[in-house]
């Protein structure tokens, strides 16, 4: 590359709790001339005209028309994780801007994720490791109970690649497979992890001890979780939420655990995120909260940020674009 000028992307920020992290931007800086928000703010006019990718970390930098019409070279906007609902895909494409996302690679982590949620809610593992932890060492693990997993009923809704990883999970667990999909049935891989396809979400509902949410947020699957579907469910069932926190009517969510509706929630994602620190839902015993990590491990992120260089020096070069989201 000596000698040539790097394409200048645009990030949020390097480091602290939201940027780009360290070891990544080192890597990034040997392809590309990054540039942050804070200094696109303070050159606008001059960076504005120069940047032709944003590397769009976990929803930063927010893309709005604004910035949009201070991009005119802007090319692609590769987005890390599988999700797109953060973004205006109509907007971008208006401005003739594609759009990359990195669904595969974060499929393994979600789904491992999943079933870690689904164990750690139906074995009380939190309530038990602040038992153990407590001063209190006089506590009584005989009369401790939980759900058993193992051969146990899971329902499935949205078996794309993530629901998809976790049946192949499930399926090790002697788990009952059923699933419910939107749109399309796909009977080889129903075949292949043993599960049952369930055409209408309500008998998946009324079946399920687990119910994992791993469906995409679209305008269709909007609050699809709300008190009706609560109310199909058993009232020893919990629900898993490893997709987005609006797929669930959390109001609904709030007042069927209140009102042993269903007996808990295990949640990687909620609205907002975080919670407020007053939201009834951080005061629940049985909901087990984690912070929207998915996809957060070493090796997956690593990934990521190889994925979204592909995709930008393809979109650069005028290539096919690996991960492309289209309309
Ligand atoms: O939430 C994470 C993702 O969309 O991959």
């Amino acid at each position: 590359m000596e000698g040539q000028e790097l394409p200048c992307v645009l990030i949020d920020c390097i480091g602290g709790k939201h940027g780009v992290y360290e070891d990544h931007a080192e890597f990034l800086k040997e392809r590309f001339c990054l540039i942050t928000m804070k200094e696109y703010l303070e050159n606008k006019s001059f960076l504005g005209k120069k940047i032709r990718a944003i590397y769009m970390w976990y929803h930063k930098p927010v893309i709005n028309e604004e910035l949009l019409q201070s991009l005119p070279n802007l090319k692609i906007v590769a987005s890390s994780g599988a999700g797109v609902d953060h973004l205006d895909l109509n907007l971008l494409s208006s401005y003739g801007v594609k759009v990359s996302n990195t669904p595969l690679t974060v499929s393994t982590d979600t789904a491992d994720l999943g079933m870690a949620l689904m164990l750690a809610s139906s074995r009380r593992l939190v309530e038990g490791h602040q038992m153990a932890i407590s001063p209190d060492t006089e506590y009584f693990p005989a009369n401790w109970l939980g759900a058993e997993v193992s051969g146990a009923t899971l329902g499935i809704v949205g078996m794309g690649t993530i629901g998809y990883k976790v049946a192949e999970r499930a399926k090790a667990f002697e788990m009952k497979i059923l699933y419910h999909n939107r749109k399309q049935r796909n009977k080889e891989e129903e075949h292949a992890v043993g599960a049952t396809y369930c055409k209408k979400i309500d008998d998946l509902l009324q079946q399920a001890d687990f119910v994992m949410l791993a469906v995409k947020l679209t305008p269709q699957t909007h609050k699809l979780i709300g008190k009706r579907e609560l109310q199909l469910m058993k009232p020893t069932a919990i629900l898993i939420n490893i997709s987005r926190g609006l797929v669930v009517d959390q109001d609904a969510l709030v007042e069927a655990l209140q009102n042993k509706v269903i007996k808990a929630a295990a949640l990687d994602v909620t609205y907002p995120e975080p919670l407020p620190r007053d939201h009834p839902l951080l005061k629940l015993k049985d909901v087990l909260i984690t912070p929207h990590i998915g996809s957060a491990t070493v090796k997956t992120r690593h990934l990521m940020k190889e994925n979204m260089t592909e995709s930008i020096q393809a979109g650069l070069a005028g290539l096919p674009i690996p991960n492309e989201v289209l309309l």
